[in-house]
């Protein structure tokens, strides 16, 4: 593709160099070859402008940079190479990509789900619902990707737009048109979806994480605020707003006033209902009461933060065309989500429960429900948590005091300590663990924390997992080890029903 081509709609500073040809455009240089077009932006750890360099020995063909430094350097040094200057290293890859791949987002319509938790849980669902109704869709996020029901990992919740625009191509070509994905704070703020024409955007909930990356909730706010008030180009079509959230009122607002129509939902008020939830620790019912009509739900998911899932998830799909009648019928087949309030069971008289809670909010909503479901046996509740390093540090104790108020007993342990030492972690959630005096024990290492948290279990508890969910993996300074809470925990207990 002509270098024009690829820059065309880009707000460039200045440009210099030759009419090159472009067979790539990449933001990472040693993903650079021949004939790319290299991206050189200032990163929060490095500044990819140290890199124009290898990029040119990989024979790029054009440096796109954000630095008027870089941009003389190039000039003056390589007349062979296009070079352009840019204010803005991130948008200007997002539009650069966009043109590159031939516009696949605006031939897919792209369902966006932001929020602190139960963005996974959400886009899956609404994933299943589209499937269920005969639609290919892309699906991005945590746990992994979905091309038209090809898996493929995914290193990020939300990738860098280059990558992201390189997914919906790969979709469009496998006959796509409809994309699904999770929107992370980090991801709204940097740009990595500058430009995306988002038909329906979702709002989930927004309570305490991250802080170590936006300084302020009103930032962090701020942040997933962009999916919804047009700052990425337009507004969506239609916002999906929990308006039990503190925050869902500010959301649609501010979503309304830039043009989008508004879908609430909330379990007593709002547009789209959940009346009769019926609970089990299975799944759970409901009827959905929406603006025109009524469908009784039902769902292999349970818990409270579910319903609201489920409401986000079927207020999408109505919003993208789908009906009360194939909603309601595809509701009770769709699968639970990996490492979501997944159990564990080798035929112990106890619920085991992996669970990927790793805010303050999330373990307090996972205890009330491991709550509910023991009254009736008369059980406890044994949580097991840690906290992951190089992450935000305010809510290490809120985690410790959510998680001390609502159990019986909490087994402290290592989430991902990632560059941290695991010690000065826990010491980081002692105060809030501390001061609810509920018994507990410290373990950092986590697999022989997970023996100790089943080894305490007796019949009728429920043992709850927590932080890691799906995650295959366990980040140490050391380096990262293959790590899965669900084998763990049931090689534990298969060996203590050998051992009577
Ligand atoms: C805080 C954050 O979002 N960091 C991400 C961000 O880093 P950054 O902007 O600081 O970039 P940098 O590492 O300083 O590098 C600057 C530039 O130099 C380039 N570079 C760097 C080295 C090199 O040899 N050559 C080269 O060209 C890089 O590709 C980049 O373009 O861009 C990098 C390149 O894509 C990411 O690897 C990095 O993810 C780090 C590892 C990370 O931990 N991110 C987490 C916090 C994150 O993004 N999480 C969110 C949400 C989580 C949630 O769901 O709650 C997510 O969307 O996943
Ligand atoms: N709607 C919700 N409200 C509050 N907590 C929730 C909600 N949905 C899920 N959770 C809790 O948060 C955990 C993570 O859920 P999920 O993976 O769906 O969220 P996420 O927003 O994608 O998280 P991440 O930002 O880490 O990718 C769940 O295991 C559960 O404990
Ligand atoms: N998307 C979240 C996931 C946290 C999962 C938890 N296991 C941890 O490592 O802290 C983050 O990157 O902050
Ligand atoms: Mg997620």
């Amino acid at each position: 593709m002509k270098i024009d081509e690829v820059t065309a709609g880009v707000e460039c500073v200045r440009r210099a160099g030759p009419d090159v040809e472009v067979a790539g455009v990449e933001y990472d240089s040693r993903s650079v070859g021949a004939g790319s077009l290299f991206v050189a932006m200032r990163g929060g750890s490095v500044d990819g402008n140290r890199y124009v360099a290898d990029a040119v020995r990989e024979d790029a063909t054009a440096i796109v940079t954000d630095s008027a430094a870089a941009f003389d350097e190039v000039v003056q040094a390589y007349p062979q190479i296009a070079a352009i200057e840019v204010r803005h290293g991130r948008k200007a890859l997002a539009q650069l990509a966009a043109n590159f791949f031939h516009h696949p987002e605006q031939k897919l319509a792209l369902s966006g789900v932001t929020g602190t938790n139960g963005k996974t849980t959400t886009a899956f669902l609404l994933e299943g619902l589209l499937n269920q109704a005969q639609r290919k869709t892309v699906l991005v996020g945590t746990i992994e990707c979905h091309v038209a029901g090809k898996v493929k990992p995914s290193p990020h919740t939300t990738p860098e737009s280059r990558d992201l625009l390189e997914l919906f191509d790969e979709g469009v070509r496998a006959g796509v048109t409809e994309a699904v994905m999770e929107v992370s704070s980090h991801a709204l703020d940097q740009g990595r979806v500058h430009g995306l024409p988002f038909d329906v955007a979702i709002f989930t909930n927004l309570t305490r994480d991250h802080l170590d990356y936006h300084g302020t909730m009103e930032h962090y706010f701020h942040a997933k605020l962009a999916l919804f008030d047009g700052t990425l180009g337009q507004p969506p079509r239609v916002a999906v707003v929990n308006i039990d959230d503190e925050h869902g009122a500010r959301f649609a607002l501010r979503a309304r006033e830039a043009g989008a129509e508004i879908f609430s939902y909330g379990i007593e008020t709002g547009e789209f209902r959940a009346e009769e939830i019926r609970m089990r620790t299975n799944g759970m019912s409901f009827r959905l009461e929406a603006p025109h009509g009524a469908a009784e739900i039902t769902s292999r998911l349970t818990g409270r933060v579910n319903v609201h899932n489920l409401l986000a998830a079927l207020a999408a799909a109505l919003a993208r065309g789908l009906t009360l009648e194939q909603v309601a019928a595809s509701s009770a087949s769709l699968p639970c989500v990996p490492g979501r309030f997944q159990t564990v069971d080798a035929g112990q008289p106890f619920t085991v429960v992996v669970d990927y809670a790793h805010t303050d909010d999330a373990l307090r909503n996972l205890i009330a429900l491991a709550r509910e479901f023991v009254q009736s046996s008369g059980g406890r509740v044994l949580t097991l948590f840690g906290c992951g390093g190089d992450r935000d540090k305010t809510k290490r104790p809120l985690m410790g005091r959510a998680a001390g108020e609502g159990s019986d007993f909490v087994v402290l342990t290592s989430d991902n300590p990632r560059s941290e030492e695991p010690e000065a972690i826990l010491r980081d959630v002692l105060p809030g663990l501390e001061a609810t005096h509920c018994e507990f024990i410290a373990e950092p290492d986590r697999a022989r924390a997970i023996a100790l948290a089943v080894g305490a279990a007796t019949a009728g508890d429920i043992v709850l997992l927590a932080g890691k969910g799906h995650e295959k993996t366990q980040t140490l300074r050391t380096g990262t080890i293959p790590f899965d809470d669900v084998s763990v925990a049931m090689t534990v207990l298969r060996e203590r029903r050998k051992q009577g």
